[in-house]
This record gives C-alpha cells, structure tokens and sequence, in this order.
C-alpha cells in the first residue's frame, strides 16, 4: 500500500489521462512509462476508465495507477476493484471521504480555498490536490496558503503545462503537478507513440527545486 506522500514525491509529474479509445490504453501506458513517468491517473470521465485501469493494472504492474475524476462513494469501490492504487477527486465531500478511508485507499482530495483545506485538515488530511490551478489562482495563491497552512502539501492541477510547471515544483507546499499536457491529442489520434513518450520524458525530467 502506497501512502500519499509516497505516491506524490515518486513522480514530479501525474500525467492525466482520459481514454477516449481503449485500444489506446495500453500504448498510452508504455509510452508515459517509457518517458519515465510512472504514476498514472487514469480519470473515470469516459465509460473506459475502469476497463482502462483494469488492464494497466494487468499489464504493467510496476505503474502506480490513480483512478481521477473519483467524484462518488461508488466510484471508490469501482476503482477499487478495478485496481487502482490511490484516488484523484477534484474536490471532496464527506461521503466521499468515509468512502475512501473505509476503502483504506489513499484519496487525494480536491480543494481551492483555505476554508476547504481547513475542513480536510480537521479530517486529518495533508495531501490535497490544488484544482484548478490556473484558474484558481495559481503559483500565487499556494503561495499565499502556505503562510497560515504551512504543513499541507499540494499537487496544483488544472492548467499546469511545460512553461509554469516548474514555478509550482518550486514551492515548498507543492510536492508533484499533474496536468494532460503530455497526452497531445493530436499524437493520440495519430497513434504517434514515440511524440508521447517524448512529451514524458521532458516532463519527466521536470523536478523538485
Ligand atoms: O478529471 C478530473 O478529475 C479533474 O480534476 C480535471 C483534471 O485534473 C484536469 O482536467 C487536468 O487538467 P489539464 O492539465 O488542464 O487538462
């Protein structure tokens, strides 16, 4: 079992992914591994996130695998089932909470404001997903967080791309970004596995300052 900390300091980048075809899963997989990003998530977003967790999860067990978009108690023992090894939601309620915590897999919460952070942190969370960063406020909102919740730990997603992931990393409260931007959809169509795992190996080599 993989606790948050570990998850988020394996890898400076959790690509998300959104299986549109899943035929695609499984290149998709070996292509972000291949680049050297080996933490998944893999959003329930389209009726093949489970199936596309399942036969990751089968055919590359050194990947650790996210189920993303987990939005229900329901989603928690789908993903579950399906193999996923820790859970992305983009923000959190608290069935969804118990869900997980009866599940005994790691949640990484959404949150946005310090009120949210607060009610998790009395919950006894630390690690929480920062979404949407961009749009939320960015390099400049965590950086306001971090004065008066200095021992929670982020992973801002939601507009991170190659030209701001760095200044993210580059916070002391951010421990890993996630983002889509490997995944071009352009490559995915055009099945060009070697133009995504090239996009993760660049994001791969991003790292903690
Ligand atoms: O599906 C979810 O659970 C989400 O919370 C949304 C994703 O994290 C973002 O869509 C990724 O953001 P982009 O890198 O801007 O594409």
């Amino acid at each position: 079992m993989w606790n948050m900390e570990r998850v988020m300091s394996a890898s400076p980048v959790i690509p998300v992914i959104v299986i549109d075809d899943l035929d695609d899963a499984v290149p998709i997989a070996e292509a972000l591994l291949d680049g050297g990003l080996h933490v998944l998530e893999i959003t329930l977003r389209t009726e093949f996130g489970l199936a596309a967790i399942s036969i990751i999860n089968q055919t590359f067990p050194e990947a650790i695998i996210a189920a993303g978009t987990v939005t229900t108690p329901e989603e928690v023992v789908n993903a579950q089932a399906a193999g996923a090894e820790f859970l992305v939601s983009p923000g959190c309620t608290p069935r969804l909470l118990d869900a997980a915590i009866a599940a005994n897999l790691p949640l990484l919460p959404g949150v946005n404001t310090p009120s949210e952070a607060m009610l998790l942190r009395e919950r006894g969370v630390k690690y929480m997903k920062f979404f949407p960063a961009e749009a939320a406020g960015g390099v400049a909102m965590l950086k306001s967080m971090a004065g008066p919740l200095p021992e929670l730990r982020f992973c801002p997603t939601g507009g991170v791309n190659l030209d701001n992931a760095a200044d993210y990393l580059g916070l002391p409260n951010v421990l890993c970004v996630g983002g889509s931007w490997m995944l071009d959809k352009t490559a995915i169509r055009e099945k060009d596995w070697g133009a995504v795992a090239a996009l993760a190996q660049q994001a791969a080599k991003l790292g903690k300052r």
